[in-house]
């Protein structure tokens, strides 16, 4: 198994990015990102806000009816246990396969070091492996709130799975699955065991299509491919999360996330190449004056250098420590 983030460029601090104030207050659990953007967008005309369009303008101006919970945020980046494919050294890409009983065991110990983080809202990708694994790290947060997944998928999905309690509500956090996190489309590799490709098409030229960024596997999706779509994603409905102050975590896949972790760390497409990602271990960044810190891997839900971070966190520790004394 790679052992997590081995390159060596990373940068704590990235300039301001060119996030859009598309923002919800106290939106419905059930009511979807495009749908709530819309609802925003209705709001903000309504209220003689700044005439901005949050959705479609890039600015970086707040409209005054849009209040931020908070300036700062925690984003924690899992990648998914290891899947029933990862053990048998299959290539996987964008074939849905499980976790198996391990994958499930590290999913859970993910759960147990971020325990104490504030969670408001989780991504996934639509991929079952990455959907198990945030709803199995979910099991071990102490806030005990309950992950739902939103479906928007139609108009009957949305009504059909309305909550209407306001109080359940809050206990719940919304889960967003987008495919544009899935992993990297493996093309023609797909099912095919990585040992054996290596033998039949030499290393070089595996390790090229595994870890380059330009390279695509053959009728697959490079690096640079996968992160057109995750990255435009993450910018367009994550960050936006982020900067109106709600904790993020995504769980996710070896590339996809590697392409975020790219945008993050602004590595470059060399530095890349050499980022691995663990299964199952979760990574945490604060996002703060529009800037994402990097903050390493929580090793256990205890460690008192993640609490040192933010004052932020601490004291959502604490609250946690006194509710559930
Ligand atoms: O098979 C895959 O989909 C990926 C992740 O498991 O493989 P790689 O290690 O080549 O990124």
């Amino acid at each position: 198994m790679a052992t997590v983030v081995s390159h060596q460029a990373i940068t704590s601090q990235r300039p301001s990015s060119n996030f859009k104030a598309s923002h919800f207050l106290k939106e419905p659990l059930n009511v979807p990102i495009k749908l709530r953007q819309k609802r925003f967008k209705i709001q903000a005309t309504a209220s003689q806000a700044p005439l901005l369009d949050p959705v479609l303008s890039p600015s970086k101006t707040i409209p005054q009816s849009y209040k931020k919970k908070s300036n700062e945020a925690s984003l924690i980046l899992i990648r998914h246990g290891e899947s029933l494919w990862n053990e048998k050294n299959l290539f996987t890409g964008c074939v849905d396969v499980p976790l198996t009983e391990k994958g499930v065991a590290e999913a859970i110990q993910a759960g147990k070091r971020i325990s104490n983080i504030p969670v408001d809202l989780i991504f996934t990708s639509s991929l079952i492996r990455a959907q198990m694994t945030a709803m199995l790290a979910m099991t071990q947060h102490r806030c005990k709130k309950v992950p739902i997944i939103l479906h928007d998928e139609s108009e009957k999905a949305q009504t059909w799975s309305h909550v209407f309690s306001e109080e359940t509500r809050k206990q719940s956090i919304p889960v967003i699955a987008a495919w544009q996190l899935n992993e990297r489309m493996y093309g023609e590799l797909q099912g095919l065991n990585k040992e054996e490709t290596a033998e039949r098409y030499g290393t070089q030229q595996v390790h090229e299509w595994r870890r380059s960024y330009h390279i695509p596997p053959p009728k697959g999706e490079s690096l640079e491919m996968c992160a057109e779509r995750a990255v435009a994603y993450f910018e367009d409905n994550i960050q936006p999360e982020l900067a109106f102050g709600n904790n993020v975590l995504i769980a996710a896949h070896g590339n996809s996330l590697r392409s975020i972790i790219m945008y993050l760390d602004k590595l470059t497409s060399q530095e890349v190449t050499s980022l691995e990602l663990s299964t199952g271990l979760p990574l945490l960044y604060i996002f703060k004056d529009r800037k994402f810190m990097r903050r390493g891997s929580p090793v256990g839900p205890t460690e008192a250098g993640v609490y040192a971070y933010t004052k932020r966190l601490a004291q959502y520790r604490q609250k946690l420590d006194e509710t559930l004394a």
